[in-house]
């Protein structure tokens, strides 16, 4: 927890702060964050675990509202000194609407924009996505690349979408004068694929395999690199951003970054068995089981599925045409942006995110 002999004099607003990154990014500002006051959680569904946070020094704000709803996001911002904005609909698999995403992420954006600017809240940090960047519709390899790499970011699907939409809002506003006459001070954070304790997808792919007789089935070639990083090292960049931004201004107003450490690379599925693996489960295959096309064409079934169920049921699987093309293209970071602007190492080795993502996977186990 906080300090309480420094000053405690900044208020924070944290939206999204009740998700799998979200709580992270609250969880480190409370123990990193020594000039800390009050810590605004903005969020639609609010986590029962706030409660035991509410008796540290700092205190913490529990504010159940809809980034959609401008009044609201108002409310929650005004007299803030920094805003993180994770909040965000996360949904590659054709559970929400194009037209909800759209709302959300981009129209939420919009509205935290808007609210800084009337309330005379000066920084805020969008939580971007690699997707902004790609893997792009025609699945061209990003190997390894940084900020500054070109790549033809082309994209289809209403989430990339609305990730690149939303981002190139928060960098244009830049600059904007807020009330009281200062300029706003935006940056975005892309993250890689992020895993960790509460990542859902780690989890439903243990559940998978436990049904499976403690195996999964290689789907893609190992070959193919899928850039990963820890929950706790992006939460970290976060909390690092927010303290810089005043500082550092010139150089990092309207500036994007990777989210990167130490993870190795490697595919989707060999990276995930680095926890599935000593959890129990086994990846059967060297090679993929299935030929592409066969994929391919299961992916599209789904999609075929998924629309005539639509009437009777919400049918979401894992994989569909998108989710394919993201798993089965290289898309790996390499840079040092963020060490160089702000500062950044790692907060955790890579041996201590797989350790504790580890002991998450097995404490789930139970819960499926
Ligand atoms: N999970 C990943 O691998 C990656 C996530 N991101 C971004 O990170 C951010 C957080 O993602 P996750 O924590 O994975 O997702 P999540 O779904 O766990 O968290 C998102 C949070 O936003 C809240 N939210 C959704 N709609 C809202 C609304 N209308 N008003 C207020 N709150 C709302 C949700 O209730 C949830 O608590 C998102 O912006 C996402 O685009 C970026 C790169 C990778
Ligand atoms: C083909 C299947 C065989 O096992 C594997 C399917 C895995 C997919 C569900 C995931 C593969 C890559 C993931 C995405 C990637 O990590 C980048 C992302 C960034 C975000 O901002 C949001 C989440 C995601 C799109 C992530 C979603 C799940 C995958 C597509």
């Amino acid at each position: 927890m906080a300090n309480s002999a420094q000053t405690q004099e900044l208020v924070y607003l944290v939206t999204g702060g009740c998700g799998f990154l979200g709580e992270h990014v609250v969880r480190m500002l409370l123990q990193r964050e020594p000039r800390l006051r009050e810590l605004r959680i903005f969020d639609l569904h609010l986590g029962p675990w706030l409660e035991e946070l509410k008796t540290g020094p700092v205190q913490v704000t529990a504010i159940q509202g809809d980034v959609t709803q401008a009044h609201e996001v108002a409310a929650a911002v005004a007299g803030a000194h920094v805003v993180i904005h994770t909040a965000g609909l996360v949904d590659v698999f054709g559970k929400t609407s194009p037209e909800t995403i759209h709302e959300v992420n981009v129209q939420g954006t919009q509205n935290v924009i808007e609210a800084c600017v009337q309330t005379g809240t000066r920084f805020l940090i969008y939580t971007s996505s690699m997707e902004v960047v790609g893997p792009n519709i025609k699945g061209q390899p990003f190997y390894r690349g940084n900020e500054n790499t070109p790549y033809e970011a082309v994209h289809r699907h209403p989430y990339p979408c609305s990730k690149a939409l939303a981002e190139r809002l928060v960098l244009e506003a830049n600059g904007r004068e807020v009330l009281g006459g200062l300029p706003l001070v935006t940056c975005a954070l892309r993250p890689t694929g992020i895993y960790g304790e509460g990542h859902q997808i780690m989890k439903d792919f243990y559940h998978q395999g436990l049904r499976l007789g403690g195996r999964l089935f290689r789907a893609i070639p190992a070959s193919v690199e899928h850039g990963r990083v820890y929950v706790g090292n992006v939460a970290w960049m976060h909390v690092l951003v927010a303290r810089e931004l005043e500082h550092r201004a010139a150089l990092m107003g309207g500036q994007v970054y990777f989210c990167y450490d130490n993870s190795p690379y490697k595919s989707y599925e060999d990276f995930n068995m680095e926890f599935l693996g000593p959890c129990g489960l086994r990846l059967v295959g060297t090679r993929p089981l299935m030929p592409y096309w066969l994929l391919v064409l299961l992916a599209a079934l789904n999609t075929l599925l998924q629309w005539l169920l639509r009437p009777l049921l919400l049918y979401a699987p894992l994989l569909n045409p998108y989710t394919l093309a993201v798993a089965n293209t290289t898309f790996t970071v390499s840079t040092d942006k963020a060490r160089r602007h702000f500062g950044y190492e790692p907060l955790f080795s890579w041996e201590e995110s797989r350790t504790r993502t580890i002991r998450w996977v097995r404490t789930a186990e139970g819960s499926a």
